[in-house]
């Protein structure tokens, strides 16, 4: 394992990809995954004592540049651009923000199995699993939100974190932060779960499915071993539409497009499959050629299952019996329009926590993707909460 102790804490340099070497992870399966690294950015300075370190994680097709940065100075040109492009929680986490970067010491690492820099399906296999190094492809196994969260606890050890002061996470970032408070209750002092649950539910499961039997139907798919020929964008891009319908409201679609049609294509045709395309016909082909030109398919599968995967009770007895162990102060927020992970799962969260926790809101006409929108909600949230006290 690369020892990076203390990383980050000499030089400000902020939202700069980083890769930690993490070796083999032992995974829920059995499967030992060899030579795993984990791609990461962080924000601002370890303190001394390391008690300021945020863990910030992120949703099924996220990546590690949460908030804008900084390079250092003298860097390359592309590399000091592409710290200071946007990130996905920006106004949430920055200088001033509630995860005030000038206080807290940021992390953001991509879950093992995704394709933004840390081991996934496109990775070359070792010399140990295929002498030919292709990509792992249609061998990569099986990693659980709690198999990811072991990996980042290695991740926090090389990088001297002996304890979060906050975990925090949307959506399948959120699964990944309850994982963290009750894998390791010593380690998380306050975890916020936005828009997330305690066991990926059956419906979730069904939509999950629905989106996997879609990639791998795709003929381009090749069973997974595509990465010499065309890659399966069509069934990838059809996946991304059936999530993205879940991931916006009915209310939202409605007044956004209503049943006009997309500029002045005509829906009304008199030639069978010859109509143009209405309004959200056209958003949702937009959204699907979107993540088919930055997602790796075998990836989508991977952190898809992983997401199927979730269930905080697994091994653990019931879900308050499994809770039992955490001792961190929470936020639990649902957004009142969400109908993937709907509202009363959070509110069962919350009421099987120990203590006495109560579920937040966030106002959003948007539905699930309310907790990217509602950044400027979820970071009032948190300096009310769990981020209160120093
Ligand atoms: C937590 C994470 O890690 S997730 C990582 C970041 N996540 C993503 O990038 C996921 C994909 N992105 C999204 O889901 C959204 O962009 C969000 C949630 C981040 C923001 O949502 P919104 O601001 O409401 O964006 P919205 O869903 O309206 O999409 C806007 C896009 O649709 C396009 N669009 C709108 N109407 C139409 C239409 N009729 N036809 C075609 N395209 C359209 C816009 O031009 C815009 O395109 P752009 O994104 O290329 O600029
Ligand atoms: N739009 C987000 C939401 C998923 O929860 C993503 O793609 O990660």
């Amino acid at each position: 394992m690369t020892v990076l102790r203390g990383a980050g804490a000499d030089v400000r340099e902020d939202g700069v990809p980083r890769h930690a070497e993490i070796g083999t992870l032992e995974l829920e399966s059995g499967f030992r995954l060899p030579e795993v690294r984990l791609a990461y950015e962080t924000w601002g300075v370890l303190a001394p004592d390391g008690s300021n370190a945020v863990l910030v994680e992120h949703a099924l097709t996220g990546d590690t540049h949460v908030a804008a940065g900084r390079a250092r100075p003298g860097a390359p040109e592309a590399q000091r651009r592409a710290a200071e492009s946007g990130g996905w929680w920006d106004g949430l986490v920055g200088p001033g923000a509630a995860i005030d970067t000038d206080r807290y010491f940021v992390v953001c690492a991509n879950i093992v199995g995704g394709c933004y820099g840390s081991t996934g399906p496109s990775t070359p296999a070792p010399a140990e699993v295929d002498p030919e190094r292709r990509p792992w492809g249609s061998r990569f196994p099986l990693v659980t939100v709690r198999d990811s969260v072991h990996a980042e606890a290695a991740l926090a050890d090389a990088l001297g974190i002996d304890a979060w002061r906050l975990v925090i996470g949307g959506s399948m970032g959120g699964a990944r932060a309850l994982e963290w408070a009750v894998t390791y209750p010593e380690r998380v002092r306050a975890c916020a779960v936005v828009a997330a649950c305690a066991q990926s539910s059956a419906e979730q499961l069904a939509w999950g499915q629905a989106q996997n039997l879609a990639i791998r139907q795709d003929p381009d798919f090749r069973g997974g071993d595509y990465y010499d020929g065309p890659f399966p964008v069509t069934g990838l891009g059809l996946a991304r539409r059936i999530a993205h319908i879940t991931y916006r409201s009915a209310d939202e679609l409605h007044h956004r497009f209503g049943r006009t049609p997309q500029a002045e294509e005509q829906v009304i045709d008199t030639h069978p499959g010859g109509r143009g395309r209405y309004q959200v016909e056209s958003y949702l082909d937009h959204q699907a050629s979107k993540l088919a030109g930055r997602f790796d398919a075998n990836s989508y599968l991977a952190v898809n299952e992983t997401l199927m995967s979730h269930d905080v009770c697994r091994g653990r007895g019931t879900l308050e019996e499994a809770l039992s162990v955490t001792s961190c102060e929470w936020l639990v927020a649902a957004v009142d329009s969400d109908r993937l992970y709907l509202p009363r799962e959070s509110d069962v969260l919350a009421a099987a926590l120990p203590g006495d926790v109560r579920r937040h809101t966030l106002t959003s006409p948007s539905g699930h993707d309310g907790f990217l929108i509602e950044a400027p909600q979820v970071g009032k949230l948190l300096v009310e909460t769990v981020l209160a006290r120093p």
